[in-house]
C-alpha cells in the first residue's frame, strides 16, 4: 500500500498543496486532471526525483524519504518511452536484468513470457527507430514488467498513440495488470481512459486534489462543477452534486 501524508512541494511558481492518497494493494489507480495540474509531480516525488518540501510517502508502511530512486522498486513508464536507440528489442528489454546480474537461464524465460504476452516476439531483433509508437510503447511496458516492480507508474503512456491503438493497448493493459496485479498509478487529462481502467480515480485541479473515488461515484456524484465539467456532465441535468 502506497500512503502520501500532507505532502506540498513548491516548484517555481507552481505549488503541489496537501496531498493526502492511500492506494491500496494491486490497484489501478489513475489521477487525472488538465494539464499543469501537478500529476506528473507526484509521480517523481514518489519515484524518489523529488523531496517534497514537507509531508511523509509510506510504501507498506514504511517510510521512503530517504531512498534513492534505484531503492525503490519501482518502474516508471515515460510517455516518450525512453528506449534506447542503439540496442534492439531484446536488448532493451534484458537491460535492467543485466543490470541486476540475473542468471542467464532465468532472463531468457522471463524475457519469452514478456514478449509473448506483450505481443512483440516477432519484434526482438529490431531497433526503436523501427518501431511504431504503440510496438515501443509495449517495449518499454516490457522493460519495466520484467523486472517485476512492486509499483508501476505510467505518465500519460498513450498520448502518443492514434484513437484505435489507443484503445487495443487499453485493454492489454488491462489484461496485463490482472496477470501482474503490480500496483499502478497511470496519470492522464483523458477521461475516457481514466474511466476504462481504473479502479479508483482521483481528479486534481492547479496542484491540488478534488475528488478521489470509484468511476461510478464520480460520474454519479461529482463534488463541485469543476469535476462534473471535467467528466463532460455540462448540462448537469443527470447529475447530482454531493459534497463528501
Ligand atoms: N523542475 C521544475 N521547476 C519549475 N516548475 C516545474 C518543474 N517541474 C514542473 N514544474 C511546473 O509544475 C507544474 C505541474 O507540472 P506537471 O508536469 O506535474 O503537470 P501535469 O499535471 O503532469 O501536466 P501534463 O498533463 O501537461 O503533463 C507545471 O506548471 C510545471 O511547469
Amino acid at each position: 500500500m502506497i500512503e502520501i501524508i500532507d505532502l506540498n512541494k513548491t516548484l517555481g511558481d507552481f505549488r503541489l498543496r496537501n496531498i493526502n492518497l492511500k492506494i491500496e494493494d494491486n490497484e489501478y489507480f489513475v489521477i487525472l486532471g488538465p494539464t499543469g495540474t501537478g500529476k506528473t509531480v507526484i509521480l517523481e516525488t514518489l519515484a524518489g526525483m523529488y523531496k517534497p518540501d514537507t509531508g511523509r510517502i509510506l510504501f507498506d508502511g514504511k517510510e521512503t524519504l530517504h531512498l534513492y530512486p534505484e531503492q525503490r522498486n519501482i518502474g516508471f513508464v515515460y510517455q516518450d518511452y525512453m528506449l534506447f536507440p542503439h540496442l534492439n528489442v531484446r536488448e532493451n528489454i534484458l537491460f535492467g536484468l543485466k543490470l541486476r546480474k540475473t542468471s542467464h537461464e532465468f532472463m531468457e524465460k522471463k524475457l519469452d513470457d514478456i514478449l509473448k504476452m506483450l505481443n512483440i516476439d516477432h519484434l526482438e531483433k529490431r531497433y526503436p527507430a523501427t518501431l511504431s509508437g504503440g510496438e515501443q510503447q509495449r517495449v518499454s511496458i516490457a522493460r519495466i514488467l520484467v523486472l517485476s516492480p512492486d509499483i508501476m507508474l505510467l505518465d500519460e503512456p498513450f498520448s502518443a498513440l492514434d484513437p484505435r491503438t489507443k484503445q487495443e493497448f487499453q485493454s492489454e493493459l488491462k489484461k496485463l495488470h490482472r496477470e501482474f496485479k503490480t500496483t499502478t498509478i497511470h496519470i492522464t487529462h483523458d477521461f475516457n481512459e481514466a474511466f476504462a481502467l481504473a479502479d479508483r480515480i482521483c481528479i486534481m485541479n492547479k496542484g491540488e486534489i478534488i475528488q478521489v473515488g470509484t468511476p461510478d461515484e464520480i460520474i454519479y456524484h461529482p463534488v463541485n462543477e469543476f469535476v462534473a465539467r471535467f467528466i463532460g456532465c455540462d448540462t448537469m441535468k443527470n447529475v447530482k452534486i454531493t459534497a463528501v
